[in-house]
């Protein structure tokens, strides 16, 4: 666009014959014939949205170029696809570098074409205009890589197992599925059962089914002791659609008979590896166990699911799907298949614990970008460290972990959520699925546990196709373990130090080790005061603040200063 274009829709009015020389000077001279060229060669891209409100550039869906399918939507006869399905990108004509390329891998029997739009997944599957409704009314207007290639295989009532990076909406792309084939509320008991972690990450699902569900009757229940104690009645059991919980929850209900899951024909897990460790297994094979309609659909999902999570996914899991979202390049490095190309990472030498919290002030006393979210190993030291935070008078710091109650988690999340906390603290309970969309920046305060937990920390920000920073620190203690993460970290297109590189790999022992460095309880082991004593001195240091300010202000009117700002 030509520069006095530009300014004169800002509302600039310029007289362009009274400073024609100065306009001369902004005007592309026409015998520069390769400016021009480029600027016209690339029509589409002035049509579609500057790259910082391009959300989902990566992990955008399509069609893909190479694959024929039949009416039906199957391929004819693959057992195992790859497929690049980046919209084409005209980089290759301009000196930009090309844009990553977003790959897809799924692998199965009969695999069903994915669905570029919404609008394809109407055609073929008669998605109904209620669900398309609420798609648009909450601005999703593609499907991101998992939802294009994850809905038609549900919709076709196949098991699923997909892998999909942190953020790319793979809570969409089994609500959505779901919601359809319940068609019409039918009573009988709950038809989908979805399970997740934790009961924050649960709440979150339950009102991501909300919003797709608006407007119609069906009935999803946050399964909860009160919702548990409702559901006694079997009156309103059978009103239930759609429970959404934690697996213990659900077990003891089950347990105690006060509940049964034999109409359930959808059972879906978040967080798939999470919840089919050593913690959550048995609780997840009783839930499992007692889902015994024949026809149950089960799908899986995780932005990271390890061999041994996966292997044991796949035997749950009948004539299954295994999609995997990724990008090419990192693809081909990786084990993992979960970059995490939005974010840039980097690593912090802090050399003891001793020296994290004068890095962290350090840090938080420059410009940062809230809200931040500060990852600890523990529930005592996310406390201690929210303490620390409030005495050296870091504003609208937070806390969030298991160990407070109900309601001091509740109103943890609801102040995060308003934008009012600009530093969270918190632990592992926020690290899977949180989806705080403003989230800037992680700092992994303590080491992560794992590289599993590195990735779902971390992918707390760099959102929906937004842009993030991750910070790790680590000590001495933690050095054994930094090649791991350094490895994810180079794979995600971040740079690492060439000597991390250089470190000779850590053996299995080793890394099974890595969260079990011995950290103290309190962030600052000197200080012993607790929480009331820390907001009591930062009320006082306000309090003498004020009083400060008022007093300078008092004397400078006896001295006759500063009367106009009276
Ligand atoms: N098609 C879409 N278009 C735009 N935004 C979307 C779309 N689908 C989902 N989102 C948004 O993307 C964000 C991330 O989605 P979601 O929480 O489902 O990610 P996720 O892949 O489950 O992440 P995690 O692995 O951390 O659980 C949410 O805010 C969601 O509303």
């Amino acid at each position: 666009m030509e520069t006095f274009q530009l300014l004169s829709r800002g509302g600039v009015k310029f007289d362009k014959n009274r400073f024609k020389d100065d306009v001369r000077l902004f005007t592309v001279p026409r015998h520069l014939p390769n400016i021009k060229q480029k600027a016209t060669k690339r029509p589409s891209k002035a049509k579609e949205l500057p790259a910082e409100l391009d959300f989902f550039k990566y992990a955008r869906g399509g069609a893909p170029a190479k694959r024929k399918a039949d009416a039906s939507g199957h391929a004819h006869d693959e057992k195992r696809r790859k497929v690049d399905d980046e919209e084409e990108s005209d980089a290759e004509s301009s000196s930009d570098p090309p844009p990553p390329r977003h790959r897809v891998t799924a692998k199965g029997s009969n695999v069903p074409s994915p669905a570029d739009s919404f609008g394809a997944l109407k055609e073929r599957y008669h998605l109904s205009s209620h669900i398309l409704s609420n798609l648009s009314s909450n601005g999703f207007k593609h499907p991101t890589g998992i939802q294009s290639h994850g809905i038609p295989i549900l919709l076709e009532g196949r098991d699923l197992a997909a892998i999909s990076p942190t953020g790319t909406g793979k809570t969409l792309a089994y609500v959505l599925p779901l919601l359809h084939a319940l068609r019409a509320p039918t009573p009988g008991g709950a038809r989908a059962v979805i399970l997740a972690p934790t009961k924050e990450l649960a709440h979150q699902i339950h009102n991501e089914c909300l919003r797709m569900a608006h407007g119609r009757k069906w009935r999803v229940v946050l399964f909860s002791k009160a919702t548990a104690a409702s559901l006694k009645d079997k009156n309103a059991r059978d009103k239930v659609d759609v429970i959404v919980s934690t697996p213990l929850r659900l077990v003891a209900a089950l347990q105690s008979g006060t509940l049964d899951l034999n109409n359930v024909r959808h059972l879906v897990l978040d967080e798939a590896d999470r919840m089919l460790d050593a913690e959550f297994l048995t609780q997840v094979q009783e839930i499992v166990a007692a889902c015994t309609h024949p026809e149950v659909q089960k799908a899986v999902f995780s932005a990271t699911l390890p061999a041994g999570a996966e292997k044991i996914a796949m035997g749950m899991l009948r004539d299954p799907i295994r999609i995997v979202v990724g990008l090419k390049h990192v693809f081909i490095l990786s084990l993992l298949d979960t970059p995490l190309p939005l974010i840039a990472q980097t690593l912090t030498y802090v050399s003891d614990e001793s020296s994290k919290l004068p890095t962290l002030l350090q840090y938080l006393s420059q410009p940062y970008n809230p809200p931040v979210v500060i990852f600890v190993s523990s529930q005592p030291r996310a406390t201690s460290l929210a303490e620390e935070l409030i005495i050296n008078s870091i504003p609208n710091v937070d806390c969030l972990h298991a160990g407070l109650t109900k309601k001091e988690r509740e109103d943890a999340v609801a102040r995060m959520r308003r934008g009012e906390s600009w530093v969270m603290v918190s632990t592992e309970v926020m690290a899977r699925g949180m989806d705080f969309k403003g989230v800037r920046e992680v700092i992994n305060y303590d080491f992560p546990t794992s590289v599993q937990s590195y990735i779902h920390r971390i992918g707390r920000t760099g959102r929906a196709g937004r842009e993030g920073k991750a910070v790790t620190y680590f000590t001495n203690d933690d050095a054994p373990f930094l090649k791991s993460i350094a490895n994810v970290i180079l794979q995600s297109g971040s740079t690492v130090p060439e000597w991390i590189l250089k470190l000779p790999k850590a053996s299995k022992m080793k890394r099974k080790a890595m969260g079990k460095v011995q950290r103290g309880e309190f962030v600052d082991k000197a200080r012993t005061i607790g929480r009331g004593d820390a907001i009591r001195k930062r009320d006082m240091i306000a309090g003498s603040k004020r009083r400060k300010e008022k007093a300078e202000r008092g004397g400078r009117q006896e001295k006759g200063e500063g009367m106009e700002d009276e």
